[in-house]
């Protein structure tokens, strides 16, 4: 049965450009967007702030269900995302936050725990979400689903350039493995992994413009 409220999923891994896309689709359609790894994010980091074990499922959780986020969303601007009221936007974009997000993200519970919040973002006109599972798991009915790559050396030379216009001192080997070690602990898991769903619309974006990839993927709703 497919939900009533229009929803496009964009799942991938990371760096294949489903944050930029998602949110540049969703603005064009007038579409709400959530940006699913921002909650992974903002727990992994409000865990870090309070001393939380990373290890420790039960205090994760309790993490998970403390923790307010929230999404200031202006056409125009970068999200910026309040974790607790503080602004977290440039922390929770470090490949650091991005590494714990993908450790706490492996944890059954604290993915139980996400479910809800997520779904709550439903809302007409319609949305537009992004993540590793949003295809198959949060939304499986979802009308629209497109799961985006690229090649693990493109997505590294996009993402340090990302960072270093935002000043962060990193290297195109060191993100590389970073990517490399994300994907494989995204796509291993027995959770949720990172996977198209079946029905999900295929697109490479190695050597495609953002532009190029929006047209791509405005086909798949408007088709
Ligand atoms: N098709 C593309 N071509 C070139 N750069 C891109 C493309 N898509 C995204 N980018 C850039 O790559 C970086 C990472 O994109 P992002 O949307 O954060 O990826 P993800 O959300 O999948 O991790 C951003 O700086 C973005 O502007
Ligand atoms: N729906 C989601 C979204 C993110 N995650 C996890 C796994 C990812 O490595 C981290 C960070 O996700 P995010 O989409 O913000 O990361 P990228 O922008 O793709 O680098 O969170 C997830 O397990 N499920």
């Amino acid at each position: 049965m497919e939900d009533s409220t229009p929803i496009l999923t964009i799942d991938g891994p990371s760096g294949s450009g489903k944050g930029t896309i998602s949110r540049i689709v969703a603005q064009q359609l007038g579409w709400h967007y959530l940006d699913s790894g921002a909650l992974y994010r903002a727990v992994a980091v409000a865990a870090g702030w309070a001393d939380v074990d990373l290890a420790d499922p039960s205090a994760l959780v309790r993490c998970t269900f403390d923790t307010d986020i929230r999404f200031v969303d202006e056409p125009g601007h970068e999200l910026k995302i309040l974790v607790n009221g503080a602004d977290a936007t440039l922390e929770l974009r470090t490949e650091t936050a991005g590494a714990a997000a993908s450790a706490i993200a492996a944890i059954p519970e604290v993915r139980s725990a996400l479910v809800e919040r997520q779904r709550r973002f439903a809302r007409e006109p319609g949305l537009v979400t992004d993540g590793r599972d949003m295809g198959t798991v949060i939304f499986p009915n979802a009308r629209y689903k497109v799961f985006l790559t690229a090649s693990a050396k493109e997505r590294a030379e996009r993402r340090y350039k990302q960072l270093i216009d935002k000043g962060v001192s990193v290297t195109i080997d060191g993100l590389l493995r970073e990517i490399l070690a994300r994907d494989a602990r995204d796509s291993q898991r027995t959770v949720a992994p990172l996977r198209p769903a079946p029905d999900a619309a295929h697109v490479d974006t190695t050597g495609l413009s953002i532009q190029e990839v929006v047209e791509q993927v405005l086909s798949v709703v408007r088709s």
